[in-house]
């Protein structure tokens, strides 16, 4: 399962312990971040995660296109919503996209909570496959 992890940097302590409490999960998982997202979890948590730019340089767009793409099944995106962000129509974008594709987001930590024990027992779909069993059906 390809999981997609971002912090605001105030969300970004945050983040870090919610990887360390859940890595026996994490690991299981192809990670991707957003550019200071992602070298802060490999610094501090060992996990290996494929980088993208820093959000406010195009990272979050990059995000957005691999969930067009059907490659992304899982996003957790710690968001800062009392800081006025310089990229926020990237951000907007970002939240558009899982909407369209109906891709799990949580833009918290409690909704994050959640999702990550669904992907512990199994449940979260994984985009490619579904897409693949949609070609193959006609739809
Ligand atoms: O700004 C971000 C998401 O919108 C996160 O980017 P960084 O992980 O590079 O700080």
């Amino acid at each position: 399962m390809n999981i997609a992890l971002i912090a605001h940097d105030k969300k970004k302590d945050n983040l870090i312990r919610f990887v360390q409490k859940y890595k026996s999960i994490f690991t299981n998982h192809q990670l991707f971040a957003t550019g200071t997202t992602g070298q802060r979890i490999i610094d501090e948590t060992g996990l290996d995660v494929h980088r993208f730019q820093s959000g406010p340089l195009g990272g979050d767009q990059e995000i957005g296109a691999f969930i067009a793409n059907h490659k992304m099944d899982l996003i957790l995106f710690f968001r800062d919503p009392l800081t006025a962000q310089p990229h926020e129509p990237d951000v907007s974008a970002l939240i558009r996209l899982c909407d369209v594709y109906s891709v799990p987001l949580a833009t918290n930590n409690g909704t994050a909570e959640i999702l990550v024990k669904a992907v512990e027992r199994g449940e979260v779909e994984n985009r490619s496959t579904l897409k693949k069993n949609e070609r193959e059906e006609g739809n």
